[in-house]
């Protein structure tokens, strides 16, 4: 895929985010003078965009500190704000890697339900496949037949094998049979869907622990990654599910989905700067060529709606 196309749906993906900065924006230009009045409406459009209270704090401090030869406009404030978003988003931007030994690298993929799980899985296969790495699936959510079925239909449309089980199985017997499988056949990257119950709270980190008990017996360094898939259409909320997945799972990634479907993409910044998780990816569609590692100025200009032309 070339690049261009790929940032064009990234400004799409964004639109709408970048449209309720604007709308928030809107109006804030009328004076000349950039008073303490006009930055704290800016600072407020800027949380009021759910970009966050520091990174806002900080945009108002640029802005406060700069010269604006030719007065001050939206397109100089969304700048500015690219900007500092390139720079809180620059040190999580961290694609998945596959770089250990030995084989198989387990990533569990863990997330409430709805929130994009089983997508995301198939769109880092997929990533993956194009890298020329073997790639099984485990369908390790068994608590709803529903889950397992989805998973089937993604390996193959994708092309890749799964190891499944019954509803209701047990999901560390099916990470085991994982395991042993990838092992044997030579299998580079074994993906693991896990049950969402966020409801079960206990019953669900007791799960997750007997998985990562199996796992670290076959490997003791597996799981390499735990990637916590969020739904940015919930806003604040998929930071409280960030808060939880720590606790449950012992997040060491996110993956955030349906930023083209919202206005709130500004929680991606809000999740980099308050947790420093890294960021593997973002989903801005539902197609599996819609999930790619994300470059930090682009998400930045995307999500400010910066366009390079300073002059509204
Ligand atoms: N617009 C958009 N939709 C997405 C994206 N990722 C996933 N979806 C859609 O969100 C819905 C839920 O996605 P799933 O992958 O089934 O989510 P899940 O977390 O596995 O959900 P359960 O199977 O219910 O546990 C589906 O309709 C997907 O097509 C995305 O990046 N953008």
């Amino acid at each position: 895929m070339s690049e261009t196309p790929w940032l064009e749906r990234l400004r799409g993906g964004f639109k709408k985010t970048s449209d309720r900065l604007g709308d928030n924006l809107t109006g804030l230009f009328t004076k000349s003078t950039l008073d303490k009045e006009t930055l704290d409406e800016i600072e407020d459009a800027l949380v009021a965009s759910d970009l966050g209270p520091s990174t806002a704090a900080k945009v108002r401090q640029r802005l406060a500190s700069e010269r604006f030869e030719r007065g001050l406009t939206e397109a100089g404030v969304r700048e500015v704000v690219a900007d500092e978003l390139a720079k809180i988003l620059a040190p999580v931007a961290k694609p998945l890697e596959i770089d250990a030994f030995p084989r198989p690298q387990v990533i569990l993929v863990v997330g409430v339900n709805g929130s994009g799980k089983t997508t995301t899985i198939a769109k880092l296969a997929s990533l993956f496949l194009e890298q020329d790495y073997g790639v099984l699936l485990a369908a390790g959510d068994t608590f709803r037949a529903a889950a397992i079925g989805q998973l089937k239909i993604w390996a193959d449309r994708i092309g890749v094998p799964i190891i499944s089980g019954p509803e209701g199985g047990d999901p560390s017997a099916i990470v085991f049979d994982g395991v042993k499988k990838a092992t044997a056949e030579g299998i580079d990257v074994l993906i693991v869907d896990t049950a969402g119950r966020l409801q079960n709270k206990r019953e669900l980190m007791d799960e997750l622990a007997k998985i990562r008990r199996v796992l670290g017996r076959l490997n003791p360094q597996a799981p390499h990654n735990v990637v916590l898939v969020l739904d940015a259409t919930t806003g604040q909320n998929a930071l409280n599910q960030i808060e939880v997945f720590k606790e449950v799972a012992g997040v060491s990634g996110l993956v955030m989905t349906k930023l083209d479907g919202t206005a709130r993409g500004g929680v991606l910044v809000a999740a980099a700067e308050q947790y420093g998780l890294p960021i593997h990816a973002i989903g801005v569609g539902e197609g599996v060529g819609d999930l790619r590692p994300f470059n930090p100025a682009d998400v930045a200009r995307a999500i400010a709606g910066a366009t390079g032309e300073t002059q509204s």
